[in-house]
């Protein structure tokens, strides 16, 4: 069967990867979680003391060391799970922290950022069978895809599987303050100037507020059946 791209964008923490990894398992395609690659180098950015004491970046600083910055994906042997690499280091955990999360969208709105990493992104899927998700990936990083989802669901249910994932994984989370960062980075990414968060036109909507993991899934495979097969 011909291969395809798959695009997956929507709003923060609505369970964009869950659906994107779970399908590009079971068909057989590449996952990659454009999400973690601005976190990475949100991650260098404050490894390397590269925000000012107000917060804000260091953007000339920045784009003179974006060469320093490599990002690579390998899959985990155990749960064949991606995990994400910054210079050599896997930082799969580190970019989910909360303190990531509240400094990423400003630097994931810098045209110096966005364009090193679409490059990269457009480079990832130059063969096709991937399945990315992010913000711009059916609007800018692959405007052709063959298949693109827009996703959504209330930002209380978001925060809250948010809050749930991360209480089970033992840390400590308060509901309120990811409520906040829920809407802060969809606001953010709504208005950025450089391709800012949009359903592009030819995307289907979901709204997975009221579905679970399994019925988001079989959605997800019947449109993907759909795209391959018409
Ligand atoms: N339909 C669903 N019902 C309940 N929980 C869900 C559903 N879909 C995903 N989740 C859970 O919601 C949380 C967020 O999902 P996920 O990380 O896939 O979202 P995302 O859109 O990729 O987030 P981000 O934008 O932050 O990368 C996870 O804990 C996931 O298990
Ligand atoms: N294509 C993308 C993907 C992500 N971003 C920015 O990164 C932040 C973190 O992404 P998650 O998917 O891990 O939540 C997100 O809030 C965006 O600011 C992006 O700009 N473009």
């Amino acid at each position: 069967m011909k291969k395809i791209i798959i695009a997956i964008d929507g709003f923060s923490s609505c369970g964009k990867s869950t659906m994107a990894k779970d399908l590009a398992k079971e068909i057989g395609y590449i996952y990659i979680d454009s999400g973690a690659m601005y976190r990475a180098v949100t991650l260098y950015c404050i490894e390397h003391q590269l925000f000012d004491e107000k917060g804000q970046v260091k953007e000339e600083e920045l784009k003179a060391r974006m060469n320093d910055i490599h990002i690579s994906f390998r899959l985990n042997p155990e749960t064949q799970r991606p995990m994400t690499y910054l210079n050599g280091m896997n930082v799969e955990d580190r970019i989910r922290t909360m303190e990531v999360s509240s400094h990423v969208s400003p630097v994931a709105a810098l045209g110096f950022v966005r364009e090193a990493l679409v490059r990269l992104q457009q480079e990832m899927g130059k063969e096709k069978g991937i399945v990315m998700d992010g913000r711009d990936i059916g609007t800018a990083v692959f405007p052709q895809a063959e298949l693109k989802i827009f996703v959504t669901a209330s930002p209380e249910i978001r925060a809250q599987r948010r809050y749930d994932e991360l209480k089970a994984k033992g840390q400590e989370a308060s509901f309120d303050d990811i409520l906040y960062n829920v809407k802060e980075r969809d606001r953010i990414d709504q208005t950025r100037e450089i391709s800012p968060l949009r359903q592009a036109e030819d995307a289907i909507l979901l709204d997975n507020s009221h579905l679970t993991i399994q019925e988001q899934k079989e959605w997800l495979k019947t449109q993907f059946l759909k795209a391959t097969h018409a």
